[in-house]
């Protein structure tokens, strides 16, 4: 009978990791070759933990060692090179980072109980989306140019129109990120949402989640509000975040970035804030 590694070739010398994609939980090798694995190596790799053959390794002559790889340099005395050692050695961010990996997975499905209607929560839906409406871009853009043009002030222009930067920045900066990392969004989410562009098929970061933090700071940092106005500000880009992993559309580490994301594009806007005084020395 065929053994299950003989089945999966990629399971040999690995220790099973939580991974894949879209809520999907996928065994993979901690010990992933730096280019294509050589016969030798998932040789080697077996041999490291297992101890049997390790001994009749232990017993081969010397020279049959040599030839048997390619490799000059010995990490451990027994022919492994410096490559070798790294194969072996899973590092331990690379670990932390499977395991962070494995647990957003878990946690983000357990966490889609709006993903369809027929999910656990899913009478709550029309609610959730009707929160997501209130983060997405469209209405965003449109309400902060009606009211950059209604604005009779210098000082509410000069609000609105840095406002839009920063609307404009995020969007640029996000379809940046999803387009490099292009992690794909969970595979129960479905794709209804409003007036999406290509890169809205990745999920990481929540476009959402940054537009929240940083309209959030913005809208705390230059309009005077009463304080019960300020912590619904701060309760809007929570549950902004939240609407997004109980409707399945983003993993946790999505929306967990996305914020961190958000908080420091603020910053940005700050930055390059354009003020009356920048725009006419620019004229003059
Ligand atoms: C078309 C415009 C102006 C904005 C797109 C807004 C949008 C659909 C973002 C995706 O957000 P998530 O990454 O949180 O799903």
């Amino acid at each position: 009978m065929p053994s299950p590694k003989a089945k999966n070739p990629n399971r040999s010398g690995g220790s099973p990791v939580l991974g894949g994609t879209g809520g999907r939980c996928d065994f993979m090798p901690l010990t992933k070759p730096l280019n294509r694995p050589s016969p030798q190596s998932h040789l080697l790799q077996r041999q490291g933990s297992d101890p049997t053959t390790a001994r009749l390794r232990a017993s081969e002559s010397p020279t049959r060692r040599r030839g048997s790889s390619s490799s000059t340099g010995s990490a451990s005395g027994q022919g492994l090179s410096d490559e070798d050692g790294i194969r072996l050695n899973p590092t331990f961010l690379g670990v932390a980072l499977s395991s962070l990996l494995a647990v957003d997975l878990w946690l983000s499905k357990r966490m889609g109980v709006c993903a369809c209607e027929d999910s656990s929560w899913g009478s709550v839906r029309p609610l959730m989306k009707l929160i997501e409406i209130s983060g997405h871009g469209v209405p965003w853009l449109a309400g902060t140019a009606y009211c950059l043009y209604k604005s009779d002030t210098v000082a509410g222009q000069e609000v609105m129109l840095n406002l839009l930067i920063g609307l404009l920045l995020d969007l640029v900066l996000v379809a940046m990120v999803k387009g490099v990392v292009r992690r794909p969004r969970p595979t129960y989410n479905r794709m209804d949402m409003f007036a999406t562009v290509s890169v809205d098929r990745y999920s990481f970061p929540s476009g959402h989640a940054t537009r929240a933090a940083m309209c959030g700071r913005f809208l705390l940092a230059h309009l005077v509000l009463a304080a019960p106005l300020r912590v619904l500000v701060l309760l809007w880009t929570g549950l902004v975040g939240l609407s997004r992993v109980l409707l399945g559309r983003h993993n946790v580490t999505d929306v967990m970035f996305g914020f961190w994301m958000g908080y420091c594009q603020y910053n940005l806007v700050e930055m390059l804030w354009l003020s009356p005084q920048t725009l006419l020395g620019q004229l003059t």
